[in-house]
Formats: C-alpha cells, sequence, structure tokens
C-alpha cells in the first residue's frame, strides 16, 4: 500500500529539513527545535511541526528534536537510506552538466548510464567510466545497472517519445528538466525541474515591489 498523500510543498520541505539537520549535525549540535530549524530556514516553527507531524511526533514538548534521530528518521521518509542509479537520458549541454555535479554522489545519486540518439555521442564517456549508450538499447542496460531514475534532458519536441521508451524500460521516476508536462501512468512520479519558471517567480515578485511603490 502507497504512504497517505503528502503535500508536494511539505516533501520539498522535508529534503531542506535534512539539509538543515546534516548541517547542524556537523556543526555538532544534538538539539534543535522547530523554532531553531524555521529561524535557520526563514520559515515559521508552525509550518516546521506541520510538516513533520504527518509522519506522527518527532519531540517533545519544551524539549524538541535529537538531531541524529530526526535526521535518521527524515533519511528513512526521504527513502534515502539506499542509494540511487540514475540514467542520463539527453547527453546533451544540461545532461553533461548534471552527471558531473559533484552533489549528486554526496547525497546517494548515481549516474551509473547515460543514453542519447546522436551517433556522434555513443561511446564517448559522461563522466569518466560512464559511456553514453544508444537509447534502442536502454531497457536492457537499466536491467543491468539497476536504474529506477532518470534524468530527462531531450530536447522537448523528444520528450514524450522518449518518455514512452523510458516507461516501457521500467523507469520509476523521472527528473524532469523538459519545459513540458509529461504524461505518465499513476504509478510513475515525475518531477519538473524549471529554472525559467523559477525566475519568472523571481520576477513576479520584484515586479509587484515595485508596483507597490
Ligand atoms: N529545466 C531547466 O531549468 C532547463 C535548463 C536548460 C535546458 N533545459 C531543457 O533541457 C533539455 C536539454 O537542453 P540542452 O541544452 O542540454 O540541449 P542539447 O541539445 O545540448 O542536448 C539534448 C541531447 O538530447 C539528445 N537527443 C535528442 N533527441 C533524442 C532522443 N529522441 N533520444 C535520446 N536523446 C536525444 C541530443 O542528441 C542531445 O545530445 C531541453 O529540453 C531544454 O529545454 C531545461
Amino acid at each position: 500500500m502507497r504512504a497517505p498523500k503528502i503535500p508536494k510543498p511539505t516533501v520539498r520541505r522535508l529534503a531542506i529539513y535534512y539539509r538543515c539537520l546534516n548541517k547542524l549535525k556537523e556543526n555538532g549540535i544534538e538539539k534543535t527545535s522547530s523554532k531553531e530549524m524555521a529561524d535557520l530556514l526563514g520559515i515559521k516553527a508552525s509550518q516546521v511541526r506541520k510538516d513533520l507531524s504527518y509522519f506522527g511526533e518527532f519531540g517533545k514538548r519544551g524539549v524538541g528534536y535529537n538531531v541524529d534521530k530526526l535526521s535518521f528518521k527524515l533519511k528513512e521518509i526521504l527513502g534515502l537510506k539506499k542509494n540511487w542509479n540514475v540514467a542520463i537520458v539527453g547527453a546533451g549541454n544540461l545532461g553533461y552538466a548534471i552527471a558531473n555535479y559533484s552533489g549528486l554522489e554526496k547525497n546517494g545519486f548515481k549516474v551509473v548510464t547515460a543514453f542519447d540518439n546522436d551517433e556522434k555521442k555513443i561511446g564517448n564517456m559522461i563522466v569518466p567510466g560512464v559511456k553514453i549508450e544508444r537509447i534502442q538499447d536502454i531497457e536492457k542496460i537499466i536491467k543491468t545497472y539497476n536504474v529506477e531514475i532518470a534524468v530527462l534532458s531531450v530536447p522537448v519536441n523528444a520528450a514524450q517519445e522518449v518518455v514512452d521508451i523510458l516507461l516501457e524500460a521500467g523507469i520509476k521516476g523521472i527528473l524532469n528538466f523538459t519545459p513540458t508536462s509529461l504524461s505518465v501512468p499513476e504509478n510513475i512520479s515525475v518531477e519538473d525541474v524549471d529554472f525559467v519558471i523559477s525566475l519568472k517567480s523571481l520576477t513576479f515578485e520584484i515586479a509587484s515591489a515595485e508596483n507597490e511603490l
């Protein structure tokens, strides 16, 4: 049975709390509170408590949270107790940059394979030791490497056709960088990442502040 539906903004904040707790741990801090975490993150303490309450009681009133225990719990909730094998699909500028981001491995995500449809790229290394393969061979390769997550970085006009290939091959989650909404069955997870959307929310805030003047 699937876990009860947790709102996506809550899940995103859980990942941010997890990062914040790890920072506290690195600094040798053993106890914290919703207020301290909220102040560090620029949000409200009631928000932290509400987000954590989806998963039960973590802290004691007046005592706060044990940093180690809460971080362990969030690691479990976020599915980070194991490492995840990742495939880059579309080994162009963005795919290459993502594959070479050192933060991935530090966070338990390993790029183990990459795919493209450009014959000139096939056989090149996307990261040392990881070859770019033909998209036609995806099914066999992702089974061999036990890949569950694909980073989608193909041109937008190829996105859905490539997603259909990924689904056929047994991928469970897609990190979608293409500027389009993908059509996938309910049991497949998709996360859209688009920095142009983020820029537009920034311009909205700047424009709103200017209009208030
Ligand atoms: N989300 C963001 O913030 C963000 C930022 C930059 C780019 N993008 C998007 O990311 C995607 C990639 O951008 P880029 O600049 O790396 O482009 P790019 O042209 O450098 O790379 C695309 C790669 O996909 C390959 N490809 C094309 N069709 C394919 C197919 N059917 N199967 C497999 N591989 C295929 C190409 O050969 C190429 O290597 C685009 O959709 C772009 O709009 C998103």
